[in-house]
Parts: structure tokens; C-alpha cells; sequence
């Protein structure tokens, strides 16, 4: 916590030796709690490094040097694919910059070759961000020789972690959650930047999960170019991904500081054309897809991955085709049975999946049926075929799955289902409105998040006591603006229990950490997050009363709390145990979080073993945040959380209706028509659609229009209502004894689970799970409401 009340380090000593001189406990409990340090301040980033090349004076990137071809050679390559040589010059002149191109069209080479000249030039470091930490040992494998290299994780040895530390490795690859946790939080595992070389620069691998517009926004992702700004003083950093629409890249630019166009390296065509592709409406899939297996295109093709979106239907598809493709010839060999198709998804033991993984990769198992668990990272290169046996849930989606086909350049096929019932669709609708929260839910969020803290009325205070004139003339200025311009409280470090917070609202942990997310990316940065923490600090004194009291003479975030407690009315003299926030007391008394940890844990070892048992728990939110929002501000800043929300979910509606539209109109109706023969025009029609979609610019404009959905809708809700009204009546009388709400009814009638939900319980249930998955959520929440307030 920031300066509350002036009183200086040294003030301190003087109120412990009033303590001890046993003045009126009252006074001493109001001392300790006025009791602050001077602010912390964190140790300034390492400067930026210097690039290697200068700008023109025109402020362009130079021509290409001789030694940067010869390091590409040193590389073991030739010459540079399209969009390589102009990101890897941006990133040699300290330019930070965005590659957006089709998998396997060369990205990796982009931080290879910098990260190597780099090193020639002077000892230093560059960070690749990598979102699997399982794929970070094959990425290491697959460096060229000539780059040294070494992967953070949590067991790494105390030599790795040296020769990171000294400068022997010139690339450093690590999870987004291993660079946000360490680095001077002390709760990670990366050495601070005080122990690290200096980085030359930083890569982000799959750098779309950073926009929070990207089909796959990752919370964590969001923290990563600050902390790489503020803690190691990185300036230039590099975005790598395949899959960004116009509107996503731009965004991921805004997030890299990329100010000039030109910072958007490439944007290569969304598919690659060497893929062939293709759509079909059929009603019997099962009988299409083995009909497609065996026709001419696919029936010669030795690898070949079947994306289904549930696990179960993985385990039959596969069954499935292991019976019907008995006998099948292959092209090369005949294979045995066992290794004809096998269901691959992230519900498989390690070593389960592993086998599939191996036996596919080594070119002896024909088929994967697998869920999307299946495939990032894999480095196979022949893939021959991708079958959807199920609609991905958006573009980007598909163009990720299908790019894991011919990645050698060569012809590759895919095909996909689309259930022209729109039943995928439902399907994939339940995922999207998984992830919502209604405004009541943002409300008690919020309200945890900002708790009212003391800061005006000690500032109104010390303003009467130094006589100082209110400046009204500018709160009412402030009040004019938007938002005051500056705060009277400097923010407060919190902690919210994740388990506690999951519980009472209903949310997923991801989905808390989203919206807190949302806070710190708002323009007034209304949060700070900081690394989640253990918050509940609970102290036993195994020798009784007298050692508690003992304790708060040398320890004073004990002798605060306790404070505290006596000036609620509590008898503390009977205490020999004590449980509290420990979050909360640091910032009380203006103490660094990980120092009163600290001096906490040092009582269990004063003068050897103490009879003190000091035990940490409850993993927390952790984050600092304001505590002088008005009511209106908080209302405010739920208004802005929830509309946030409904965006998002629209975003993810168009994204998917959108979809669902392209691929129905270059369908065939069976896929008789495309199982010996690709339709060229319609494949290229496909390409042009999706290409589309990736350069469109969106504007904000995410937006669905509601009639986009409608038209989709052939269950209208009205010729249902009284069935619905029935059955939402029969569901809460049978379950009388407990709560619901709107969205929680609506959920079980989607069979969307949720922490106090959840699918294993409230699935057995089949009158009611997933009954109306077919018709609109909202407007089902809407009739459960009704039905519920009736009910009461
Ligand atoms: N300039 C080049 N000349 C020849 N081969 C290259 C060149 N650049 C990259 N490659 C090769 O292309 C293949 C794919 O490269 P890479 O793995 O970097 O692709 P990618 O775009 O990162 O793919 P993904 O999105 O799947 O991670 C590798 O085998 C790599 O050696």
C-alpha cells in the first residue's frame, strides 16, 4: 500500500518503545495501526539493450547485411521464405513486430536467427513465450545446432538454472505463467532480471491469445508484455501467430507498442494452397465418413487426424472405422488392425496418449479420431488429411486444424461435416455462453474486488489539521470530467480467496481472472494484478497465552492484528491461536507482502524450534486496486465489466454463425460428390471466404446482428414457451430445497456445468440436462427468472 498517513520508518521504533513502556493499550493500538513504511519501491528494470542495427536517418530499417545471410546459412538454410527477412531486420533494429503466417511457412527462424546474431555480438538472453509447457522439450530438440538453448520449468537443476544465469544459452524458452509468476515476485521460477543476462529481445509464441478480441484470449497472456516491459526492461518484442483476423492483429500490435504499419510484418493467405478443401451436409455422417475413407482422395492417404468436438464420440467414431475399414487396402502396406484408427483426447492417460502420439508420429497408426487436445505442436510434417466430423467453433479454429495438414508442401485433403440441422452449432453455442455473467454476478464481483478503504477521510483530516483550503474548484472540475484525474487512495493490495470467490458467484476460475483482466486493461487501470498468493496466515502457539503475547513484542504485523482485534471488542488475552489475511495486514501497515511473510515465518526458528506453527493457505486473487470508487463510480464499472462480457459473447456468436454460414454455402449435400474428385472452384471458393474474413477490419463492430441468430433459430421459443414454463416448474419443485437462479436453470436446460453446477451431478438428471439445447440461452433466462420469482 501506498502512503495512507504520513509517519516515516524511524516513527515506528519510537511507537514500539511506547509499547513497551506500557502506555494506554488503546493508543498503542491505534499507533500500530497508522503505523506505515515509506512506499516500496521496486528496483528499476534493467535498460533496454541496444539492436544491432541502426535506423536509416529517414528512420528505416537497413538494408540486409552480409552477416545476417551468413547466419542464415550457419542456420542450415539457403535463403529466407516470404516475411522472414523483413521481421528478422525489423527485430535486428530494435523494432518490435508482428508475423502473422500460415503454420509451417518458417515463423521459428524469425527468433532463431536474431536471438543467434545477438549473442555473437555480446552475452545476452532472448525469451521465447511458449503457451505448452509439454511441446517446450521437442521445441528444444528441433533448434538448429548451432543455438543454445534451455526451457524453464519447476524442476529445473541448480546447473541449468547457473548456465541460464551466466549467459551459456542464448535462448530461453518459457510459459507465460513462469515469466508472469517470477522475475522479482519471487513466485516463479524465472531468475530476476538483476540475475539474468540482458535480453535482447522477447518472442511470443501463438502471440494471438494476447488480444482479448482473439478467439483464444488467455488471461495470463495480457500480463505478459508488461512484465516483460516493467521488470526486465524488454523493448522490443516479437508476436508470432497463425491465426488473426485484421482486427486481432491489429489489436496484438497495439499491445506490442507497434506504432508504423509496417510493424505487421506479413500476413500470409489464410490457407496455404496446396490444401484441398471441401464441405458436405450429409444426415448419416457415419456412413459419409467411411465412405470418404475409402473413396479415391482419402483412401490412399497415410495420415490422417478426424476432429470430433466430444471425447465420447472420439472413442466411437474410432470403433467405428477400426470395423468398417477392416480389410481396406492402404496405399503403401497393409497395416494391422490395431493401428487402422484411435481416439486421442485430453480425458486419455499420459501414457495412453503418448502411445497414440508415437504411433502416429512414427507413420504406424493410420487415424487419429481426436478432440482439438490433439495436434499444437505437432511437428509432423506429412500429414496427408484433416476430417471434421464436427464444426470447429470458429474460423480461426479451422485454419489452425487444417493447417496441420501438409506441412511439407506437398497436396493434403480436408474435409469437413456440417450437420445441416445446425445441431454443432447448439453444441458449440453451449461453450460460448459457458463462459458468461449476468450482472448481478459482475456486481458481487466488483464489490470484492473494491472495498472501501480509509484514504479520503485521513486526507479530509490532514487537511483540516493543516488548515489547507479544499481545492473545490477542481473537485468540481473532476467531477465534470469522466473520471477524476487523480485519486486521493494510491490503490490497495487485496486478496480474494479463488475458491471462496469460485463458489460464491458461480464462475470459473479463468473466468474471475478474465474479468480482472478486463479492469486492468480499462484506460483508469482500475486494478494492478499481481501473481496469486497465499492470503490466510494462521499462527499456533503451542505454549499457550504468554507466547503470543511474547511474539507481538517482536513482530508487528502479529501485534497489528492483534491491535485490531481489541479495538473490535474481541478478548484477545485468551488467544494462544490467530488466523488472519496476511494480504490485508501488509498493506494496512504499508509492508511489503513478501517481507511480512517473511518475519511470520522466522517465528517458528527464533532462538531454535519456538513452539510456534505458522502455516500459510487459501490460494488467493491477488491485485491492487482503489478503494475511493463512489457508489456511482462502482455502478459504472459494472456497466463496464458487463457490457465487456455481453461483447464478447457476441463476438463469439458472429464468429461462429459466420462460420457456420461460409461452410453451408460451399457444402454438397452428400459427400458422394467430393469422395473421388475435388470440386477446384469450391475449395477456392472456401479459401476466398476465409481470406476474407482474416482481412476484413472489423471496427469494434463485433457485434451480431440479432437477426444473424434468428435465422438459425428453427425452434422459436413462443411455439415452446409452455413446455419450457412446465418444465423449468417440475425442475425447481423437485429440487425445492435448493437455490437457483435465471442463468443457473438455464445452464442445466443447456447441460452447461458449473462450479456449484456441476455436470456430474446435475447430468444424471436427463428429464431436464441439455433438454433445450436448441433454443435461445438469454431468452431462457429470461422464462426460468420469471418462473423462479414465481415460485417463491
Ligand atoms: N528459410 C527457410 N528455408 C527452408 N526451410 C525453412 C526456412 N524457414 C523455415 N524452414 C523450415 O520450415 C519448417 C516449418 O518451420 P516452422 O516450424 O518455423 O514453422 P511455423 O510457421 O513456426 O509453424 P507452426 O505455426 O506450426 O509453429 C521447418 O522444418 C523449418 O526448418
Amino acid at each position: 500500500m501506498r502512503l495512507c498517513v504520513p509517519v516515516a520508518a524511524s516513527t515506528f521504533k519510537e511507537e514500539q518503545n511506547d509499547q513497551e513502556k506500557e502506555v494506554d493499550s488503546k493508543r498503542k493500538d491505534e499507533v500500530l495501526l497508522n503505523v506505515i513504511r515509506p512506499d516500496y519501491e521496486r528496483p528499476p528494470p534493467p535498460p533496454p539493450m541496444e539492436p544491432l542495427y541502426e535506423l536509416t536517418e529517414d528512420g528505416k530499417v537497413q538494408e540486409t547485411h552480409e552477416d545476417v545471410y551468413s547466419a542464415l546459412r550457419d542456420l542450415g538454410y539457403q535463403s529466407f521464405r516470404p516475411g522472414q527477412e523483413e521481421a528478422i531486420m525489423r527485430i535486428l533494429s530494435g523494432l518490435s513486430t508482428l508475423v502473422v503466417l500460415s503454420t509451417g511457412m518458417g515463423k521459428s527462424l524469425c527468433y532463431q536467427l536474431p536471438a543467434y546474431l545477438y549473442a555473437q555480438r555480446s552475452k545476452c538472453i532472448t525469451l521465447v513465450i511458449s503457451p505448452l509447457v509439454s511441446l517446450m522439450d521437442d521445441q528444444l530438440s528441433g533448434l538448429p545446432a548451432k543455438l543454445k538453448a534451455a526451457c524453464i520449468h519447476s524442476n529445473m537443476t541448480m546447473k541449468q538454472r547457473e548456465a541460464v544465469k551466466s549467459g551459456q544459452v542464448c535462448l530461453l524458452l518459457l510459459s507465460p505463467e513462469a515469466l508472469v509468476g517470477g522475475g522479482g515476485s519471487g513466485s516463479g521460477c524465472l531468475p530476476s532480471a538483476q540475475e539474468l543476462p540482458p535480453v535482447a529481445f522477447a518472442c511470443i509464441d501463438e502471440a494471438h491469445c494476447v488480444s482479448e478480441w482473439s478467439h483464444n484470449f488467455r488471461p495470463c497472456y495480457l500480463r505478459l508484455c508488461k512484465v516483460l516491459r516493467e521488470r526486465l526492461g524488454v523493448r522490443c518484442l516479437l508476436g508470432l501467430t497463425a491465426t488473426a483476423t485484421l482486427s486481432t492483429a491489429l489489436d496484438i500490435a497495439k499491445h506490442l507498442e507497434i506504432s508504423d504499419q509496417a510493424g505487421i510484418a506479413v500476413r500470409s493467405a489464410a490457407v496455404p494452397p496446396n490444401l484441398n478443401l471441401s464441405v458436405s451436409t450429409d444426415r448419416e455422417k457415419d456412413q459419409a465418413l467411411v465412405s470418404l475413407l475409402k473413396g479415391d482422395r482419402f483412401g490412399c492417404l497415410d495420415s490422417i487426424i478426424v476432429y470430433c468436438t466430444r471425447r465420447e464420440e472420439t472413442v466411437r467414431v474410432a470403433a467405428l472405422l477400426r470395423t468398417c475399414l477392416q480389410g481396406n487396402w492402404v496405399s503403401k502396406i497393409r497395416k494391422p488392425l490395431k493401428w487402422q484408427a484411435e481416439s486421442y483426447h485430453a480425458g486419455l492417460s499420459g501414457s495412453e496418449r503418448r502411445r497414440v502420439q508415437n504411433n502416429f508420429m512414427c507413420g504406424e497408426l493410420r487415424i487419429v479420431v481426436a478432440t482439438v487436445a490433439f495436434g499444437m505442436g505437432l511437428d509432423k510434417s506429412d500429414v496427408r488429411g484433416i476430417i471434421h466430423y464436427n464444426m470447429p467453433k470458429s474460423f480461426e479454429s479451422y485454419v489452425q486444424e487444417i493447417g496441420r495438414a501438409g506441412r511439407d508442401g506437398e497436396p493434403a485433403h480436408c474435409h469437413l461435416f456440417l450437420d445441416p440441422e445446425g445441431g454443432d452449432l447448439h453444441e458449440l453455442r453451449r461453450h460460448i455462453y459457458a463462459d458468461t455473467v449476468d450482472y448481478y454476478t459482475v456486481k458481487r464481483l466488483v464489490q470484492k474486488v473494491f472495498p472501501a478503504c480509509k484514504c479520503k477521510q485521513i486526507h479530509q483530516k490532514q487537511q483540516e489539521l493543516f488548515k489547507v483550503t479544499p481545492p473545490s474548484s477542481r473537485d468540481q472540475e473532476e467531477e465534470r470530467c469522466d473520471w477524476p484525474r487523480e485519486r486521493v487512495c494510491h490503490t490497495h493490495e487485496r486478496a480474494i480467496p479463488i475458491q471462496e470467490t469460485i463458489e460464491a458467484l458461480d464462475i470459473t476460475e479463468e473466468g474471475v481472472e478474465t474479468l480482472l483482466c478486463y479492469l486492468e486493461l480499462h484506460p483508469q487501470r482500475f486494478v494492478e494484478l499481481l501473481h496469486p498468493t497465499l492470503s490466510v496466515c494462521k499462527v499456533s502457539c503451542y505454549d499457550g497465552l504468554r507466547q503470543l503475547q511474547k511474539i507481538t513484542k517482536i513482530c508487528p504485523p502479529i501485534a497489528v492484528v492483534l491491535a485490531r482485534r481489541r479495538m473490535a471488542g474481541e478478548r484477545v488475552e485468551q488467544c494462544d491461536q490467530l488466523e488472519f489475511d496476511v494480504v490485508e495486514v501488509a498493506d494496512t501497515m504499508g509492508w511489503q507482502l513478501p517481507l511480512v511473510k517473511r518475519g511470520l515465518r522466522q517465528l517458528q526458528w527464533t532462538g531454535g524450534r519456538s513452539g510456534v506453527l505458522v502455516e500459510f493457505s487459501s490460494p488467493s486473487f491477488y491485485f491492487r486496486s482503489y478503494g475511493d470508487l463512489s457508489d456511482e463510480e462502482i455502478d459504472r464499472v459494472c456497466q463496464f465489466l458487463h457490457k465487456r462480457v455481453q461483447d464478447q459473447e457476441r463476438t463469439q456468436l458472429y464468429q461462429l454463425t459466420a462460420c457456420f454460414k461460409a461452410f453451408k454455402s460451399v457444402a454438397f449435400c452428400s459427400v458422394l460428390s467430393c469422395v473421388d474428385d475435388l470440386d477446384e472452384s469450391r475449395s477456392l471458393q472456401l479459401k476466398s471466404l476465409l481470406s476474407e474474413y482474416f482481412d476484413k477490419r472489423r471496427d469494434g463492430d463485433h457485434a451480431l446482428k440479432p437477426f444473424d441468430l434468428e435465422e438459425l433459430d428453427k425452434y422459436k421459443l413462443l411455439d415452446w414457451e409452455d413446455q419450457i414454463r412446465a418444465d423449468i416448474r417440475s425442475f425447481l419443485s423437485n429440487r425445492s430445497d435448493e437455490k437457483f437462479s435465471g442463468r443457473a436453470v438455464a445452464r442445466i436446460f443447456h447441460g452447461i456445468g458449473s462450479p456449484c453446477y456441476p455436470a456430474q451431478t446435475y447430468g444424471k438428471d436427463r428429464r431436464y440436462w441439455r433438454k433445450y439445447i436448441q433454443f435461445d440461452f438469454n431468452q431462457l433466462i429470461r422464462l426460468a427468472t420469471q418462473e423462479i420469482i414465481r415460485f417463491k
